[in-house]
């Protein structure tokens, strides 16, 4: 028999877990607010806590963090709430909840999770002093239990300082997920810097990464800092690293024995502070067992690592998805609707390009769908690739009607708009997309007024 704290300020809920805590053979207190369970904690022993997130006064992520900066151990708290969203979740975790329950919450639930606490309590001495309140992670769309998962595991890798690796396929997500543990650390004030190891040529890697002098090669007509002191203090996103050549990897791995970088053509090393997270769609282990990733390299960043699971994988997130895809592109305008065979074709689809191929999808909709209600056909769904547009047998999607330079318009439109969300902004990048120069892509924004 353990003793359990239960802390909501629904007193019907209450009750009711009360009485399946008691019938589960435990000893049961409850109270209604954050203050009073504070001030009981204090003064008895609890085994595990069920604590509700949202109540006046302190709430649940106070009571969180008032046991952090108190110091000591704490029991297990195990937090409940009917708002779970990725924000409370990540930051709830990071605080060190040992879970977060999405309320309802059967029998078995509770039973199954005091079951963990009890068994692997994890008393917490690790002070929240330091720790920022996080910036909000609009945009982070998707509750699926798949993805509920990742969100707790993107809080336990905040509140860590150790590597990250994050896996999945292509689209799903990993960057994000980058952004998100970026944002809820205690690093969030400083920089965030991705590089994708696999777009820049492999003799170029090492410049861009470690920093350059002066001289170290043909070209090299000053200091370049690199990607590690820029992101010094904060957290550097190496996305595909599985594609890194092997000179490279070794490289890497020092940086993350030393914790310093020496740039080419340098003699002295550099001491950085930077949290590195690692991504990439490669199954890693088949790559060290085929000689082309180092086994070492692996072990260092394989320490926390997270799954994104595809999006066929968590359905329950399509729809979400795909409404938020067609609000974004609507922007201050009428976001387009979804019929019910768009919706049904859209649940069918296997996605092979993941939660990107649905966003592109949802946009294209949302610029050169023709109706108001998006039907099954707008979405090309059985397009398997490029061939298909190409096929000039059947009849022009609706999308193609009017002139010729009125469709060659929309569809730079809608490439121009994803070519700069691609590079966040960024034309000289957004340019290198869309392969045209960049003073060609200045004209365009100029004349389709995209300023
Ligand atoms: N849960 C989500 N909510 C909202 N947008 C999302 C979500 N997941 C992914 N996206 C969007 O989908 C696109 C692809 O995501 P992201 O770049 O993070 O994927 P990735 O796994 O890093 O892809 P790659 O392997 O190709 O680098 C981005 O535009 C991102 O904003």
């Amino acid at each position: 028999m353990a003793r359990i704290l239960i802390v909501d300020d629904d007193a019907a809920f209450r009750e009711a877990l009360l009485e399946t805590v008691t019938s589960l053979g435990h000893d049961a207190e409850e109270v209604s607010r954050g203050a009073q369970a504070l001030s009981l904690m204090k003064q008895d022993h609890f085994d595990a806590v069920l604590l509700d997130q949202r109540m006046p006064g302190v709430d649940g992520l106070g009571v969180l963090k008032a046991l952090r900066d108190q110091g000591g151990a704490a029991p297990p708290i195990i937090m409940l709430t009917a708002y779970a969203g990725a924000d409370n979740t990540i930051e709830a975790m990071r605080l060190g909840a040992f879970d977060h329950l999405a309320k309802p919450i059967s029998r078995d639930a509770v039973q199954e999770v005091l079951t963990r606490a009890l068994r692997s309590p994890q008393p917490s001495t690790q002070s929240a002093q330091h720790l920022p309140v996080s910036a909000g992670l609009a945009g982070f769309v998707g509750d699926s239990p798949a993805m509920r998962e990742v969100h707790k595991r993107i809080g336990l890798a905040a509140a860590s300082t150790m590597p990250v690796l994050v896996l999945g396929e292509t689209g799903t997500g990993k960057e994000m997920v980058a952004r998100a543990l970026h944002r809820h650390s205690d690093r969030a004030a400083q920089p965030f810097i991705a590089v994708n190891c696999s777009a820049i040529p492999s003799e170029l890697l090492e410049s861009e990464l470690f920093g350059h002098v002066r001289g170290a090669f043909t070209g090299a007509t000053g200091d370049r800092p690199g990607c590690f002191r820029a992101a010094d203090g904060g957290v550097l996103l190496l996305d595909e690293i599985g594609d890194m050549a092997l000179e490279t990897q070794a490289k890497m791995l020092r940086v993350l024995q030393e914790g310093e970088v020496t740039p080419v053509g340098a003699t002295q090393p550099v001491r950085v502070d930077v949290r590195v997270v690692a991504a990439t769609h490669k199954d890693l282990p088949a790559a060290v067992r085929a000689g082309q990733f180092r086994e070492d390299l692996l072990w260092r960043l394989d320490v926390l690592s997270i799954h994104m699971p595809p999006l066929r994988e968590r359905t329950a997130d399509i729809l979400p998805l795909a409404r938020y895809f067609l609000e974004r592109a609507a922007g201050s305008g009428q976001p387009k609707a979804l019929s019910h065979e768009a919706e049904q074709a859209l649940l069918a689809h296997r996605w092979p390009g993941n939660v990107r191929e649905l966003r592109n999808g949802m946009e294209r909709c949302q610029a050169l769908s023709p109706h108001p209600v998006i039907a099954a056909e707008d979405l090309q769904l059985n397009r398997s690739g490029p061939g298909p547009e190409t096929d000039t047998a059947g009849p022009l999607p609706p999308w193609l009607g009017g002139t010729l330079p009125e469709a060659v318009s929309r569809l730079e439109r809608v490439m121009i708009q994803r070519a700069l969300d691609e590079a966040r902004g960024n034309r000289a990048e957004a340019a290198r997309l869309l392969g045209i120069h960049r003073q060609l892509l200045y004209r365009k924004l100029a004349a389709y007024g995209m300023e």
